[in-house]
């Protein structure tokens, strides 16, 4: 288990970072999406981070054929998937484990999807239960609800009309996975949009999904393959927003971040910074299945603000802003956000209690917690084997001096992250 000390930054920093991890959700979209098509898909700068290089992994071993070259990736899939002659490893991705359960509940097969201890403790009955009520074979630990989850695969699964009562792009898009080779139109409800990252690279494919003024999203079956991909990741606009947060907490400082995804779903988080007083633009370039183009973020006010709205569109975000809360001026709270207690470790419980760690004063609730803003104090916290924490807490250490216990985790989603945390001493 290794740790890290970050040591308080006592001068401004200005820079351009154009190196931060690319987008995960999209990258694991690609590896798994390359499988629908029948020629090759060309990816570059596909996440070289854990979580991502365990999806195409698993994609490698339903048949296809990849080429890695750093971060650009070639995968030819085979005409029909090959069934596994191991388990599948998804590690600590809720992403890779929820998506494949739609991509193979139809695939004639039996496949076994596992993860680290973190995965195995997270549920999966969202997805196990509509999945089974359409006709597919999974079981798994506590009924169906915890990995290791045993797939056989069906021939053709039901159409369905489902209203998610959880508002989840990994249950949204496994249901969508699942829907493309049933047999007839399905059709799916959410109540809040989220990332819509799966319904814009499908359509881009050439697969047929649309809104009906009921709010439903109509998903046709496939007739034939989908077009390959060809694609470059834009930049994880929620792995950028650690260092957006480093410019909002050190006083003088402005960072330009290239090339994310400016997707609407996905900068929330920067948006609640701008709300928040501190100076926010984003700067649109180019739209390849979503606009794409810089953030710049500049130091400025910094107060206390309300989080209840828009829960989805920030969630990965929310550990990294509580840091930016507990040094504002006035009390913030956030609300509604009860799916924090179900992602790599329970994001309320483990922020709230490195902040006590830390000195701020809170209020826990069931979904969410108020924060006082004031000062963070120097400790030494875990991150209880969750990324998010460990990155949120090493922005803290600009503020305050801290040791982060058990930071492995960092790869899972953004390996480079502390050679561009150590730039900004430069
Ligand atoms: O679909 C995706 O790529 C993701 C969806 C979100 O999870 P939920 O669907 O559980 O909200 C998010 O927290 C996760 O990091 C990535
Ligand atoms: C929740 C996350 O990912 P996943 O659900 O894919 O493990 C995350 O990256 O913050």
């Amino acid at each position: 288990m290794k740790n890290f000390s970050i040591n308080r930054l006592v001068k401004p920093f200005d820079i351009t970072i154009s190196t931060i991890a690319s987008d995960k959700s999209i990258s694991h979209r690609c590896a798994m999406f390359s499988l629908f098509s029948n020629q090759t898909s060309y990816i570059k700068n596909y996440l070289t981070a854990e979580d991502t290089l365990n999806t195409l992994s698993i994609v490698e071993q339903l048949g296809a054929t990849i080429k890695r070259v750093g971060s650009n990736v070639e995968i030819t899939p085979k005409d029909i998937l090959t069934e596994p002659s191991n388990i599948l490893d998804c590690g600590n991705s809720g992403t890779a484990m929820r998506l494949f359960c739609g991509l193979l509940a139809s695939i004639e097969g039996s496949f076994i999807l596992t993860g680290d201890k973190y995965l195995r403790n997270r549920p999966m009955k969202r997805v196990a239960d509509p999945l089974r009520s359409i006709g597919a074979n999974i079981d798994g630990r506590e009924n169906g609800n915890k990995a290791p989850l045993f797939i056989r695969g069906v021939k053709e699964l039901e159409p369905f009309i489902y209203h998610s009562p959880v508002d989840s792009a990994q249950v949204k898009s496994a249901m969508i996975l699942a829907a493309l080779r049933a047999n007839g139109v399905s059709k799916y409800k959410e109540n809040e949009l989220t990332r819509d990252h799966t319904e814009r690279m499908l359509k881009g494919m050439g697969a047929t999904l649309e809104y009906d003024n009921e709010g439903f999203i109509n998903i046709h079956p496939l007739k034939a393959h989908l077009d390959p991909l060809n694609i470059t990741v834009p930049t994880d606009p929620s792995s950028a927003f650690f260092f957006a947060v480093a410019a909002a907490i050190t006083p003088n400082s402005r960072v330009l971040i290239k090339n994310v995804t400016l997707n609407p779903t996905r900068i929330e988080a920067y948006e609640v910074l701008k709300r928040m007083g501190v100076i926010v633009n984003f700067i649109e370039k180019e739209n390849i299945y979503e606009p794409i183009g810089d953030i710049e973020v500049i130091n400025n006010e910094l107060n206390g603000i309300d989080v209840s709205e828009n829960i989805s569109w920030l969630i990965d975000e929310l550990p990294a802003l509580s840091i930016a809360m507990s040094l504002a001026k006035g009390t913030s709270k956030v609300s509604n956000a009860k799916e924090l207690r179900v992602k790599e470790s329970d994001r309320i419980s483990s922020v709230v209690n490195n902040l006590k760690l830390c000195g701020v004063k809170f209020t826990e609730f069931e979904d969410g917690y108020e924060i006082t803003g004031g000062s963070l104090q120097k400790s030494t916290i875990n991150s209880y084997g969750d990324h998010r924490i460990a990155m949120s807490f090493a922005i803290a250490g600009l503020n305050c001096d801290m040791n982060i216990e058990d930071i492995d985790c960092i790869e899972t989603s953004f390996p480079n992250f502390k050679e561009i945390l150590d730039s900004l001493y430069i």
